[in-house]
């Protein structure tokens, strides 16, 4: 018997007005952004989602939680169709869907400390001991329970992304979803968010989708990877698959992309041959 997956999406589609091309008079003509997407995340793991800008990446993440409204298909969460629910209706399946983003600063309160930052939504899902939860959280995202009296200004990029990660793992989530959560932080701090993020998936078995440009970095935590293109799946599969044997152009082309590793070429001068 099959594990039903966490989350389980068919034939997703989303159009949104193209403002740009609204005439004076009348509706705005409608764009298609994602075409019919089919996919599962399975309970535990790590889902790369990865695709040139514009691919529908961004989208798709937030068709998935549900910040925007599908126009066809379906998302099932926990076996429950949330395709259609209203905002009062998927109320309480938002504590269950938290959300990383790419820039720390501009989602981080800058008039709130950290203790608050991450204390206030679990005082608004009525956690207990919400404050101490926070200290708890802070140590446990590699941060000291000091930082809690600091501004998110006072904090290094990758110490406010650690700050990101807290505030939503404090409130036991079944789903997270991390949008480019590493492009602002330079090569170390991304590899240091990176492993924790692993360790806590592992830790609290989180469901994650994990958007990013950069197939190095998905590779580097991805179980499987879900390459998109112009709205549509061009490739999914195991991460390792698909990164050994890829079937489409479109992931190749975005392999070939990955920087090689620096070398150092004055070690070519000082070796005998
Ligand atoms: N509100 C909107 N109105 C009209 N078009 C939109 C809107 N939001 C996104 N789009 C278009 O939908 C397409 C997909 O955008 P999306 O942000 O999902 O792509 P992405 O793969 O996340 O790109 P990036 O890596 O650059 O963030 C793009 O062509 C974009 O211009």
């Amino acid at each position: 018997m099959s594990v039903e997956p966490l989350i389980r999406v068919r034939d997703l589609q989303l159009s949104l007005p193209d403002m740009a091309r609204k005439p004076l008079f009348g509706p705005a003509p409608r764009i298609e952004i994602l075409k019919g997407l089919s996919f599962d995340l399975p309970r535990g793991a790590i889902t790369g989602i990865v695709g040139e800008s514009g691919s529908g990446k961004t989208t798709a993440g937030r068709a998935l939680v549900r910040l925007l409204q599908p126009t066809g298909g379906s998302i099932t969460f926990k076996g429950q169709d949330i395709t259609h629910l209203s905002e009062p209706s998927l109320k309480p399946l938002r504590r269950d869907l938290q959300m990383i983003f790419q820039d720390p600063m501009s989602s981080l309160n800058p008039r709130h400390t950290i203790g608050r930052i991450i204390a206030n939504p679990m005082e608004r899902y009525g956690v207990p001991n919400a404050k101490k939860r926070a200290l708890e959280t802070l140590e446990r995202v590699g941060l000291p329970a000091s930082f809690a009296g600091r501004f998110p200004h006072e904090l290094s990029g990758g110490q406010r992304q650690r700050v990101g990660i807290a505030r939503a793992v404090a409130l036991d989530p079944a789903f997270i979803l991390a949008d480019e959560i590493v492009s602002g932080l330079d090569v170390s701090s991304q590899a240091q968010v990176l492993t924790l993020l692993q360790q806590l998936a592992q830790d609290m078995n989180l469901t994650i989708a994990f958007i990013s440009h950069d197939l190095s970095v998905i590779r580097n935590v991805c179980s499987q990877v879900i390459v998109l293109n112009q709205g549509l799946i061009a490739e999914a599969g195991p991460c390792r698959q698909v990164f050994d044997a890829p079937q489409s152009p479109i992931t190749q082309t975005l392999i070939d992309a990955i920087p090689l590793p620096e070398i150092d070429e004055s070690w070519f001068d000082t070796v005998q041959v």
